[in-house]
């Protein structure tokens, strides 16, 4: 199997090098090696190989990744911000074969059509992109609009477990706030409406990580024998030739390996190197290599090899938030006790083939849009941002909602057990950041700077008030309501309408009124929002596809201005946000990039 820690040394030359082995890139390297096994392709990837990992094939322990002592995700550390209470973020990144593929929670969620239109790419439309959303999947739900695919690598199912009661009422209570099911929430444009989840996670509970589905089959077919994946090694650089790149340079990842120094090696490319490190890895390769804006690689010490002024600029995520919430469900009903170890080990449960481990516990889904009245009333400048960007727009959402059984983020926040959080994360941000290199060593700290909340007007703190009173009061109306986590929530003066509460008898009477905020109220979810919001994990845009003259870096078959023979496949060329969990834009970049490569290369004919 060609899967190494250690790159044989007759391997100096290839056709293809892939540098980064995460969500994109096993798209691309699966499509490219079946196209031609004649194709010498080498992709090399920082992190350890992810099959026969427990954690990571049982969907129900998705939460490990995250652990600060994980080997299994990138922790990207971000610039203090005073748009954020003077805060510092570590953002987790997929950090092992299949990238955040194998790392993430496995929500299954699909970019509006209209959010390709947007890119205003030729060959990237809606229209265009829907074959590739087809082609990646085999879709288990009903499909009436023939908007799913039913023979991909990827198997999207309910998993083997899910809890109907949590479902029934958050759909029931949803429908009070005028947001009612829709069978297909995923059909690329559905919007004001909320739907049962589906998962990256096969009918028998398998996780379905890009790795697992598209490349490892190829790996281990004996069909596929120039097809070559190093792991547990870091590309340092592109190398050119003149303004051709014609290989990389990389090192053993000092992570895995005691001893690295003097270990930096070559690699040759003949025909193409594709760079495919994510969106947070993917601008620091390209400024190593030169190619970047002039007076960022001057000031890190990289001598230039072509001017991009785009590249780690305008860096875009979605902004999360997690209420837990108090409640009546029981120890079936959520993820804890198994997260927590109270069902026994690992091993046990696994020997058991246990239900439970196929879960992601993200039960329900929501994409929705204030009512023109709640635009109204968050002011002037919002109502001017949504004339201009929203109003003639009914298919865009400015959130996601996910009704989580359980708690997906730090336990020590103390998120009560059983565990029922809403998350939330507001779409199409205002605010840019930018991710930089300082110097040119792989080491060096980055410059990054996640614009959070920094966009003038305070735009996306207003997109995010109107969330929280509205998830809230949709949470209040289930019948396990039971109160909020106080210490989870933004802390209300006791004499507020907004404070929090604990219940001990049972549900809220169900002609509650809602809840009316005032404008204390208003500035107290503000500063506990620029306290707490976090990264939802879908970073974007900073090698974006579009105009060279437009700061584009990459043009609409993905190679990069000023150069030849450098393709960029993965979130970073987004040119604009998507409203989705990005898994499903990133793969549908792979097979895309696949495409094109191929016709590129002459591939299969
Ligand atoms: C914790 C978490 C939860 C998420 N939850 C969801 C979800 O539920 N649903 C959803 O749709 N999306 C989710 N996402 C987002 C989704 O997984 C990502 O958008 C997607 O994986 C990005 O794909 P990519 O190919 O751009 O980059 P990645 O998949 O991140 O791949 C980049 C790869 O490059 C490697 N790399 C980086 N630098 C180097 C280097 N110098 N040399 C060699 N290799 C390098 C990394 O190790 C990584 O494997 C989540 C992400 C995370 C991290």
């Amino acid at each position: 199997m060609g899967l190494y820690t250690n790159l044989p040394d007759e391997i100096q030359e290839v056709d293809v090098i892939i540098a980064g082995g995460g969500t994109t890139a096993c798209v691309v390297a699966s499509r490219l090696a079946a196209a031609d096994p004649n194709l010498s392709i080498l992709m090399i990837e920082g992190g350890q190989n992810n099959a026969g990992i427990p954690t990571i094939t049982h969907p129900a322990y998705f939460m490990s990744s995250l652990a600060p002592e994980s080997k299994t995700n990138l922790f990207y550390k971000t610039n203090k911000s005073a748009a954020l209470a003077d805060r510092e973020l570590i953002l987790p990144s997929g950090g092992i074969l299949g990238g955040g593929s194998s790392t993430n929670f496995m929500t299954y969620s699909r970019a509006q059509k209209s959010d390709f239109d947007s890119w205003g790419v030729p060959g990237w439309s809606g229209a265009d992109m829907l074959p590739y959303l087809k082609k990646l999947e085999t879709y288990h739900g009903k499909d009436d609009k023939g908007v799913h695919g039913y023979d991909g690598p990827i198997h999207i199912s309910r998993g083997t477990y899910h809890r109907k009661r949590i479902e029934e009422e958050f759909i029931a209570s949803a429908a009070k706030v005028g947001w009612s099911e829709a069978e297909d929430i995923q059909d690329l444009k559905t919007v004001n409406a909320v739907g049962r989840a589906y998962r990256y996670i096969s009918p028998d509970g398998k996780r379905q990580d890009a790795a697992t589905c598209y490349l490892h089959p190829l790996l281990s077919d004996g069909k596929h024998p120039n097809l070559h994946v190093l792991v547990q090694s870091q590309v340092k650089r592109i190398l050119f030739d003149n303004n051709k790149a014609v290989g990389v340079e990389y090192r053993p990842n000092p992570t895995f390996a005691s001893n690295i120094a003097g270990e930096t090696k070559t690699v040759k490319a003949r025909r193409l190197v594709v760079a495919s490190c994510g969106a947070c890895g993917t601008p620091s390769l390209l400024e190593r290599s030169g190619v970047g804006d002039q007076t960022i690689l001057q000031a890190a010490g990289v001598p230039l090899v072509a001017a991009a002024p785009g590249v780690g600029n305008g860096y875009e995520d979605h902004h999360l938030a997690l209420y837990p919430y108090l409640n009546s469900l029981d120890a079936a009903d959520t993820l804890d006790a198994l997260a927590y170890g109270r069902m026994g080990s690992a091993e046990e449960l696994i020997k058991q083939q246990h239900p439970m481990l196929g879960w992601n516990a993200q039960e329900v889904q929501g994409k929705a849009r204030p009512t023109d009245a709640e635009v109204a009333a968050l002011g002037p400048e919002f109502q001017k941002a949504w004339d201009r960007e929203f109003r003639d727009h009914p298919e865009k959402p400015t959130a996601i909602f996910t009704v989580i059984a359980g708690f997906p983020g730090n336990p020590g926040a103390e998120p009560g057990d059983p565990g029922l959080t809403m998350t939330v994360f507001t779409v199409y941000p205002f605010s840019r950041g930018h991710v930089h290199i300082t110097g040119p060593q792989l080491d060096d700290a980055v410059d990054f700077d996640t614009g959070f909340f920094a966009d003038a007007g305070g735009l996306d703190i207003k997109k995010h008030q109107w969330t929280y009173k509205k998830q809230r009061e949709i949470m209040r109306r289930m019948p396990c309501y039971r109160g909020e986590v106080a210490a989870c929530h933004p802390p209300f003066a006791p004499g507020s309408q907004a404070a929090t509460i604990s219940l001990e008898d049972g549900p809220l009477p169900a002609d509650a009124p809602a809840i009316e905020y005032s404008a204390e109220d208003d500035a107290v979810i503000e500063k506990w929002l620029r306290e707490n919001i976090s990264t939802t994990w879908h970073s974007l845009g900073t090698c974006k596809m579009g105009p060279r003259d437009e700061k584009g870096v990459v043009d609409a078959n993905l190679g990069v201005y000023g150069v030849e023979g450098l393709k960029v496949a993965d979130m970073s060329i987004v040119p604009r946000n998507v409203a989705a969990n990005t898994n499903n834009t990133a793969l549908a970049i792979g097979e895309k990039a696949a495409d094109i490569f191929i016709k590129e290369l002459g591939l299969g004919r």
